[in-house]
C-alpha cells in the first residue's frame, strides 16, 4: 500500500466543524484510510495555515464551452443560444472539443473541483481528458432534435445511447455516463417516449435542462396542457437517479414531484443571473425535502467554472429570492457545494471521513480576505476564491501540488485553447 498524508491543516468534517488534523490516504484504493494527529504518509501535502475540504462537484457543465468565454455575453437564453452559441458551436471539431474540454478540467482542478457532470457533443474526447486529467465525472452526450431531420435527431438520440453504455466505469470507474436529451423543449416527446425505456434498459440516468426560463415553460402547458416537470414525470424522466439543471421557474406541485421522486436539481445562480432566467426557489426546495446540488453550467454563461464563486452567489441569490438573509445559509451552501452535488451525480464522495473517497480540496487561509478565522465554513462560501486553492487531490491522487497541476500541461493547455478559439471565431466569421 502506498500513502498520502495531508498534514498540518484544519479539516472539515461531515458535521461541517473543523478539527486540526491529518488526512492520511491509500493511494491504491483511492480512500480515506484515517484522520487523526501525526499520521505519516510515503508522500506528504502541507495543509498547514489552509482547510481541508471535500472536493467540490460542479454538477452541470459543459466544459468545452470555456472555447466561447467572452464571445457572447448580455443576451437572454434563447438569443444567446440561437444567434451566437449554436452557430459557433456547429463549427467545433472534434480537436476543438478536446482543446476546450482540457481547459475546462484545468480550471476545474485550479479551483477546487474533484468531480463535475457534463453535457457535450464529441463526449469521447471529454472522456479522454478525464482519464488523463485524474478527475471524477458523470458524462453524456447532448441530444437535440428540434430543427432536425428525422433521420439526424435519431442518430443524435442513438449517439447518446452507445456513449453512455460504452464509458459507463471508463478510467478505472471515474468516469460515469448518463442519457442527455437536452431539454424538454428541444428533445420532441416522441424521441423522450422511444429513447428513455431503452436508457432504462441500460440501467442509466437521465439528465436534462428543466423550467430554466419562462420561455421554456409556457410551450409545455401550451402543448400537453401540464407543466414541464409534470410532463417529464408522464415520461419517465423522474427517477432518484436523475438530475435536473436549473429548476428556475418550478410552481409548488413541480417541487413535490421533485421531492417525491428524489429526482436532483443542479442550482446555477451565476448562469440563471446572467441570462437573467431567473431565481430558482432554492429553500423552498430544500424545505420540501429536493435533492440539490450547485453547478456552473458553461463558462459562456458564467464566465468561469470556479464552485467557490458559485456558492457565494447561491448564498446571495437564494436569499434575495427568499427575501430572507436567513435563507441558503452558509452551511446549507456548504453541503450543497460537496455532498448534494456528490448525491445528485451518485459519486460516493463529498466528506471526509475514513472509507470515502479521498477527493479533496486544501484551501490557503493565510490571506488577508481569509483573515482573521472566526468560522472556516463561513470563509468558505463567503470570503475564498478559486486562487486561494493550494492543492487538488481526486481518487487518491495529486491533481494540483502548491498550484501545479501534475497531470496537465497548463501552457501547452492555455496554448491550444487560445488557438482553437481563435479559429473558431474566425469561421463563424466573428
Ligand atoms: N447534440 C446537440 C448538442 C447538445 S450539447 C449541450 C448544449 O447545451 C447548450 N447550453 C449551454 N448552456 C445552456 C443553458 O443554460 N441552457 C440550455 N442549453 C445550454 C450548449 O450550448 C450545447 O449546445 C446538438 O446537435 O446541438
Ligand atoms: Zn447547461
Amino acid at each position: 500500500m502506498v500513502t498520502l498524508s495531508v498534514t498540518g491543516g484544519d479539516v472539515l468534517l461531515p458535521d461541517l466543524t473543523t478539527t486540526r488534523a491529518d488526512v492520511l490516504i491509500d493511494r491504491d484504493s483511492g480512500t480515506i484510510l484515517e484522520i487523526g494527529s501525526d499520521l505519516e504518509g510515503d508522500e506528504t501535502l502541507d495543509a498547514e495555515g489552509a482547510l481541508v475540504t471535500p472536493g467540490f462537484v460542479n454538477g452541470h457543465c459543459h466544459t468545452p464551452m470555456t472555447l466561447l468565454r467572452g464571445f457572447a455575453d448580455d443576451k437572454p437564453l434563447d438569443h444567446w443560444l440561437e444567434e451566437d452559441i449554436w452557430p459557433a458551436e456547429s463549427e467545433f471539431t472534434a480537436a476543438d472539443v478536446r482543446a476546450g474540454a482540457e481547459l475546462g478540467v484545468l480550471e476545474s482542478i485550479t479551483s477546487g473541483v474533484t468531480g463535475f457532470a457534463d453535457m457535450y457533443f464529441h463526449a469521447p474526447e471529454i472522456a479522454a481528458v478525464v482519464d488523463r486529467a485524474g478527475v471524477r465525472a458523470l458524462l453524456g452526450h447532448g441530444i437535440v432534435t428540434v430543427g432536425k431531420a428525422e433521420e439526424a435527431a435519431r442518430a443524435d438520440a442513438e449517439e447518446s445511447l452507445a456513449f453512455a453504455r460504452e464509458y459507463d466505469g471508463a478510467a478505472e470507474g471515474r468516469i460515469s455516463t448518463a442519457f442527455m436529451p437536452h431539454s424538454l423543449v428541444t428533445v420532441g416527446a416522441e424521441y423522450l417516449e422511444e429513447f428513455v425505456p431503452k436508457a432504462r434498459a441500460a440501467g442509466l440516468p437521465v439528465h436534462y435542462h428543466a423550467n430554466e426560463t419562462q420561455n421554456e415553460v409556457s410551450p409545455i402547458v401550451e402543448n400537453h396542457g401540464v407543466r414541464p416537470l409534470a410532463y417529464a414525470a408522464e415520461r419517465g424522466l423522474l427517477e432518484p437517479e436523475d438530475f435536473v439543471a436549473h429548476g428556475v421557474h418550478v410552481d409548488d406541485r413541480e417541487i413535490e414531484l421533485l421531492s417525491d421522486a428524489g429526482t436532483s436539481v443542479i442550482h446555477c445562480p451565476a448562469s440563471n443571473m446572467k441570462l437573467a432566467s431567473g431565481m430558482a426557489p432554492v429553500q423552498r426546495m430544500l424545505e420540501a425535502g429536493v435533492s440539490i446540488g450547485l453547478g456552473t453550467d458553461g463558462a459562456a454563461s458564467n464566465n468561469d467554472l470556479s464552485m467557490l464563486d458559485e456558492a457565494r452567489d447561491a448564498a446571495m441569490l437564494g436569499k434575495i429570492a427568499a427575501d430572507d438573509a436567513g435563507a441558503v445559509s452558509a452551511e446549507t451552501v456548504v453541503e450543497l457545494l460537496t455532498r448534494g452535488g456528490a448525491r445528485a451525480l451518485g459519486f460516493d464522495a463529498g466528506r471526509l471521513e475514513p472509507g470515502a473517497p479521498a477527493d479533496l480540496a486544501v484551501i490557503d487561509l493565510e490571506k488577508p480576505h481569509l483573515t482573521p478565522s472566526h468560522d472556516l465554513v463561513s470563509h468558505l462560501v463567503y470570503a475564498a476564491t478559486a486562487a486561494d486553492v493550494r492543492h487538488t487531490v481526486c481518487d487518491g491522487r495529486v491533481l494540483m501540488r502548491d498550484r501545479d497541476v501534475r497531470t496537465l500541461d497548463e501552457s501547452a493547455v492555455l496554448d491550444r485553447a487560445e488557438t482553437a478559439a481563435e479559429e473558431i471565431a474566425a469561421r463563424v466569421g466573428a
